[in-house]
């Protein structure tokens, strides 16, 4: 069975998604698309013998969608999303999958009184090879009960309308869902620090910055957002445990002798760094489209989840306090066990 597609938003991720889904992917085609550029949908549509549709609602109800993909700005998401849970259609939604607590929990109603699943968050790094090793190897007790975990998430730069607040909703955003599902465990507490500015960031940007986190078993988290880092693009992050460490692999790179150098190259993005998480997770969500079953990658719980734990970190980052996180305690059984 080919499944069909309705994508919302053919914008820069949105077109890479498109590219996926016609490309790489097998049995998926994309139909129809929106977005409030209608000449950037039309162009788009055409590019993949698609039609561009003159609403996000016309795309959900469409025939011949049997899916909806949404990569639109993040305050529109809440509403395509609601559209296709309330027409009964599986949604992949990018990241964040609502910009305020308020809409996710709005979400999370709707989809249970629907009473199946019906939509998948696009936070990648689950579907990464070494992400997925990492849990393999917690997981099978290799390393005792995980302690503390360092991570660092490295841009080479950003745009100058990226402010010290993305470096929580946009950036940090990754390590809060990838470890929440890496331990299998809830964050209870967060704290901001503010080392000292590199004077390669925007006067208005605090950059580098610590975000310090604590989870519901007291494993203690550290993470360095680092946007103007100049070298590259690097994700690191190793747990410790009792009996040992598990640290995430660089990405497989040739080395190179010349010059009197031996040296590798680093990676400038995250496309590059994350394509393969990228078609795992699209290969993933469309069979479990085509089969009919509920998605098994990251659900409307962990979008909100996601959502609280970044409003506590931009809080901790205006006051420099911890902020404790107590709206997580109480997971719907609807949505299994933590970080699932
Ligand atoms: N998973 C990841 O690593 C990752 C990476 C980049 C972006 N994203 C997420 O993807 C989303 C899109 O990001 P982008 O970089 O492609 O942005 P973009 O600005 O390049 O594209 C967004 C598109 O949405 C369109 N749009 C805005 N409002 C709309 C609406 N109401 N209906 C339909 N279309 C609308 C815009 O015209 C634009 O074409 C964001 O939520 C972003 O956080 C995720
Ligand atoms: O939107 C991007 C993207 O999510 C990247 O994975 C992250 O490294 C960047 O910091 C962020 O701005």
């Amino acid at each position: 069975m080919t499944v069909r597609i309705g994508v919302i938003g053919t914008g820069m991720i949105g077109q890479e998604h498109i590219r996926r889904l016609t490309h790489v992917i097998t049995g998926t085609r994309v139909t129809a698309v929106f977005d409030i550029d209608t000449a950037r949908a039309e162009e788009v549509a055409a590019s993949v013998g698609a039609r561009a549709l003159p609403s996000g609602g016309e795309v959900v109800d469409a025939a011949d969608v049997d899916a909806v993909v949404i990569t639109s700005w993040g305050p529109t998401h809440a509403e395509h999303v609601l559209a296709a849970v309330a027409a009964g259609k599986p949604v992949f939604c990018e990241k964040p999958l609502a910009t305020t607590a308020e809409d996710c929990l709005k979400i999370i109603e709707a989809e249970t009184a629907h009473g199946t699943r019906l939509v998948q968050v696009g936070f990648m790094r689950r579907y990464d090879a070494g992400y997925r090793e990492m849990k393999r190897v917690i997981e099978s007790g290799a390393i005792g009960a995980p302690l503390i975990v360092h991570c660092a998430h490295r841009n080479a730069s950003v745009p100058d309308s990226y402010t010290s607040e993305m470096a929580c909703q946009d950036t940090a955003v990754h390590e809060i869902d990838v470890l929440r599902w890496l331990l299998d465990d809830e964050i209870r507490s967060v704290q901001v620090l503010r080392p000292r500015r590199t004077r390669n960031a925007r006067e208005h940007l605090q950059d580098p910055q610590i975000m310090l986190f604590e989870t519901a078993e007291g494993v203690r988290i550290d993470l360095e957002v680092f946007v103007n880092c100049r070298y590259g693009y690097d994700i690191q992050c190793e747990t410790v445990g009792e009996e040992g460490l598990v640290r995430l692999p660089d990405p497989a790179a040739v080395s190179v002798r010349g010059a009197g150098r031996n040296s590798t190259a680093v990676l400038q993005d995250w496309q590059g760094r994350f394509e393969n998480a990228f078609d795992t997770e699209f290969r993933e969500w469309a069979a479990s489209v085509a089969a009919g079953t509920e998605p098994t990658g990251p659900s409307s719980w962990d979008g909100y989840a996601a959502t609280v734990i970044t409003d506590a970190l931009v809080t901790s980052l205006h006051s420099g306090e911890t902020v404790r996180i107590d709206a997580l305690a109480t997971r719907p059984a609807f949505y299994g066990g933590a970080g699932r």
